[in-house]
């Protein structure tokens, strides 16, 4: 199982979490990525933990200020970015020009989407993976793979159905090893989650407890 931590705009030590998931990831064999704000992908990086973007732009090198440009978060030590978060929705052409810009600079991608009909339109683009995510139990601590497990399910079908090479990550209050090991029951290949871990009191025993399972 795949572990992506999404910092988002979270106060919290982006170098301290990404510390702690290193630590975890060594010492249990999971994989376990950090996504911190693009200003602290490099500090991040320098962890020595797997960095990814949170997103990166549908540009080239050029006139784009204000962008995140895919060749500088590479710079910066990330490996791979999330696309078409639900906090960062893309218009499809953009969405392909930011899978474009990924490949440039040699990311892996995840696509983020809503349902099972929006992740068989996300695979037909050819990420590495896909993230099903129901907006409305972001943030809530109740988990996708518990309140909705018919969507997990349904993800990875229709992730198969288009591409069965593209993984599929679930996401939405996963916080707990009970959570994770759901998810995989499901057909899951990772979680996707934020609050569990950038929210917590202890980074580092949130990271162990979810992680547990598959250890
Ligand atoms: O990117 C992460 C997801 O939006 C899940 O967030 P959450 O774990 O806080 O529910």
């Amino acid at each position: 199982m795949f572990v992506l931590v999404n910092l988002k705009a979270y106060p919290c030590d982006p170098v301290a979490v990404a510390t702690a998931a290193h630590e975890v990831s060594d010492a249990t064999g999971v994989r376990i990525a950090i996504a911190p704000q693009a200003a602290r992908l490099s500090a991040v990086a320098d962890t020595g933990v797997e960095t990814w973007a949170q997103h990166v732009s549908p540009v080239e090198h050029g006139s784009h200020t204000g962008s995140t440009l895919a060749e500088a978060a590479a710079d910066a030590g990330a490996v791979g970015t999330l696309l078409n978060h639900s906090e960062n929705r893309l218009k499809l052409a953009d969405l392909d020009a930011s899978l474009d810009a990924a490949e440039r600079a040699d990311f892996e991608t995840i696509v983020c989407a809503n349902n099972p009909d929006q992740i068989a339109a996300a695979a037909a683009l050819d990420p590495d993976a896909v993230a099903v995510e129901p907006p409305e139990l972001i943030g809530t601590g109740t988990p996708v793979s518990k309140a909705d497990p018919d969507i997990v399910r349904d993800a990875v079908d229709a992730a198969a159905a288009v591409d069965d090479s593209v993984d599929v990550l679930c996401g939405a209050g996963i916080s707990t090893g009970e959570d994770l090991a759901s998810a995989q029951d499901l057909g899951a290949d990772g979680v996707l989650l934020a609050s569990g871990v950038a929210k917590a009191d202890d980074p580092k025993a949130a990271l162990e407890d979810l992680v547990e399972p598959v250890a």
